[in-house]
């Protein structure tokens, strides 16, 4: 039967249903989140703001949230994250993700995203403000002529034009200032030990290699670091000391990038001039700490970590987080995961019917081969997944990987509470004992045809110890010396075979039996011999339990070698009036599939299973 007889597909789960529920899944913003992206969520989700929240507060509400959509303030501990059991997503509203335990996301299978480059313009803005600020007193100009007072004398600044900026970290924010300060006519030197050569010399930067080639020759030093152990601390007394007692100093990247004792040393010291900070250790820094000491500074021009703050990249970094929060309650694949490998837009495109195909592929395996049962035949199996076609040509293939583990486990498990995705899909396997190698055929006779007709073929091979309760049995064609065999020595391999056309998908292979059938909705799987009427008698136990068949194939041996094989005398005896013979015969074997609608309860089943002929069924729930 055509593809398109079949149940309409499911897509990305439950979305849909959500809008209609009162249980819709619900998403908590304990910051100040630009709107916009925040209404894409609201039409399907509960979006709860709930701005000034307590540690203890977090920890005892989150239990209750499927995401959670934080900027800098909000301390996403590990405590929070176990606390989260229903959590599948920490979106953070910027770049930085030092105040969330990306660690202990992941290992509770969490996606952490971001948004990389929504609000670089205006961090590298906010650090020229601070630069020009800082090099023309505007902090002090502006606070004593607020307090009466007209102090030109006292506020004499310098240029910035013709003087030596240097910037360590020369990623996005730091490449913007350096295009920015170039603009003013200032020499550019920059430290970045991870930095194109290539693209340093092209946007007019000079590279050096060392700290001490830097800190003595700059007039302004900026850093553009994340916030690791190794930027921790980075400027503390000995670099401070080395530079020019004219120079002046920027933060707009975090605090505890300079020491801040060393740096409230090197200002009330005369070591430099001046500093520009927007971030500090605490925010807000905690009364008579040193970052308070330098916010009050005479010497320092200070602001309360706006570098973000603007109306355009609050846009950008909202609608940037809320759009991957959406694709991943709904089951798809983020854009800027933290702990998982970017997959830049174009690759997910292609990669998503894939995602959908393997994904079903392995819950096909499951409840097909391993009988649905928990520990059945998933663990300790070696799978192995060959991609033919364009898609061997895709080298990121940890979604697919991801899609196969969370197939395979989706039926008999909820994965040990936790959803399986691309964060967390290499140790559910783990815990799971199961293997998967994936193969990248580029060139291959056998797959040859098929790929010529479709654009990409995926198998999916398993082998390992047979297992005794599966269901469907090995049939006696397939492996007659294996059946002689003591069971714990016997081996199998199984295989399901799947492409995509258009965004559908379809199994082209179950196992040796050639078929073209769309992987959605209720399946029964009748292994049966080829007789006539084998159908009329399906349809009659199905309709008698007011099971409506939606769509009927009937897939034969994909081998034609094998085509006819012979049943011992066993089978034989046990099939009576099919059989030509006590001692074998010649018999069909086939796979008879089909969509069904309505209940099938486990008489529906046991009925099936009395008629002659039929080996086995499955009944499979995609
Ligand atoms: N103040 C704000 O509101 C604000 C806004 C945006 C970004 N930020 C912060 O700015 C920082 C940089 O952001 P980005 O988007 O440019 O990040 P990025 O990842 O694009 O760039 C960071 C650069 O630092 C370099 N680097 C890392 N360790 C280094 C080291 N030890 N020495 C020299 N270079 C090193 C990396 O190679 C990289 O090029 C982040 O900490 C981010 O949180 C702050
Ligand atoms: O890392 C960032 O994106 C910036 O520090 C911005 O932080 P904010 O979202 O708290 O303003």
């Amino acid at each position: 039967m055509a593809p398109s007889a079949i149940t309409t597909e499911l897509t990305n789960g439950s979305s849909v249903g959500a809008t209609l529920s009162d249980n819709r899944p619900r998403i908590l913003v304990p910051e100040k989140v630009s709107a916009e992206g925040l209404a894409l969520l609201q039409e399907l989700y509960n979006v709860d703001t709930r701005k000034g929240l307590t540690a203890d507060e977090l920890i005892n509400i989150i239990p209750a949230y499927q995401g959670l959509i934080v900027r800098s303030e909000t301390k996403v501990t590990a405590a929070v994250l176990a606390a989260g059991q229903k959590l599948r997503v920490v979106a953070r509203a910027g770049v930085g993700v030092d105040n969330i335990d990306v660690d202990a996301a992941t290992g509770n299978g969490i996606i952490v995203v971001n948004s990389p480059s929504g609000n670089i313009v205006a961090a590298a803005e906010h650090t020229v403000a601070l630069l020009l600020a800082v090099a023309r007193n505007v902090g002090r100009a502006d606070a004593t002529l607020k307090a009466g007072l007209w102090e030109r004398s006292k506020l004499v600044g310098v240029e910035v034009g013709r003087k030596t900026l240097g910037i360590i970290g020369l990623g996005k924010v730091g490449m913007k200032v350096a295009r920015m300060a170039i603009g003013l006519g200032m020499r550019v030197t920059a430290l970045d030990p991870y930095a194109s050569p290539d693209m340093a010399r092209q946007a007019g930067v000079q590279l050096v290699p060392a700290l001490a080639d830097l800190l003595p020759v700059v007039d302004f030093l900026t850093i553009h670091t994340p916030l690791l152990a190794s930027t921790l601390n980075l400027l503390g007394e000995p670099e401070l000391q080395r530079m020019k007692p004219t120079a002046r100093v920027l933060n707009v990247a975090r605090g505890g990038v300079y020491n801040e004792d060393a740096l409230l040393k090197a200002l009330d010291e005369g070591w430099i001039a001046g500093a520009g900070l927007d971030v500090f250790t605490a925010e807000p820094p905690k009364p008579g700490s040193a970052a308070a000491r330098l916010a009050a500074h005479p010497k320092v021009v200070s602001t309360p970590h706006l570098g973000a703050s603007t109306v355009e990249a609050q846009e950008n970094v909202s609608m940037d987080v809320c759009t991957q929060v959406l694709e991943i309650l709904r089951g798809g694949l983020p854009t800027a995961a933290v702990n998982a490998p970017l997959i830049l837009p174009e690759e997910y495109r292609r990669l998503q019917p894939y995602v959908r195909l393997i994904e079903r592929m392995g819950s096909l395996y499951t409840q097909h081969f391993a009988g649905g049962r928990a520990g059945g035949m998933i663990g300790g199996r070696r799978f192995e997944l060959v991609y033919r076609g364009e898609l061997a040509g895709i080298s990121n293939t940890r979604p697919l990987f991801a899609a196969l583990v969370k197939g395979l486990v989706s039926s008999i498990s909820d994965a040990g509470g936790r959803d399986v995705n691309i964060v967390n899909a290499t140790i559910i396997a783990r815990e799971r004992g199961i293997a998967i190698d994936e193969k990248h055929v580029r060139d291959d006779a056998a797959g040859g045809s098929v790929v010529t007709t479709y654009a990409s073929l995926v198998t999916l091979r398993s082998r390992g110890p047979k297992d005794p309760e599966a269901t469907p049995p090995s049939s006696p064609a397939a492996q007659p010396e294996q059946q002689q065999q003591p069971q714990h020595q016997a081996e199998e391999e199984q295989v399901i075979e799947g492409y995509v056309s258009g965004k559908a998908i379809f199994i082209s292979k179950l196992d040796r039996f050639a078929a073209n059938f769309h992987p959605a909705g209720t399946l029964l799987i009748l292994h049966n011999y080829d007789e006539p009427g084998k159908i009329g008698y399906v349809g009659g136990v199905l309709g008698g339990h007011g099971v409506n068949i939606s769509f009927m194939q009937v897939a034969g041996l994909n081998d034609a070698a094998a085509a006819v094989a012979a049943v011992p005398a066993a089978a034989a005896v046990d099939d009576g009036p099919l059989l030509l013979g006590g001692g074998g015969h010649k018999a069909r074997e086939a796979l008879m599939i089909l969509g069904v609608d309505g209940e099938v309860t486990q008489d529906v089943l046991d009925d099936l299973r009395k008629a002659e002929g039929i080996l086995d069924v499955s009944l499979v729930k995609l």
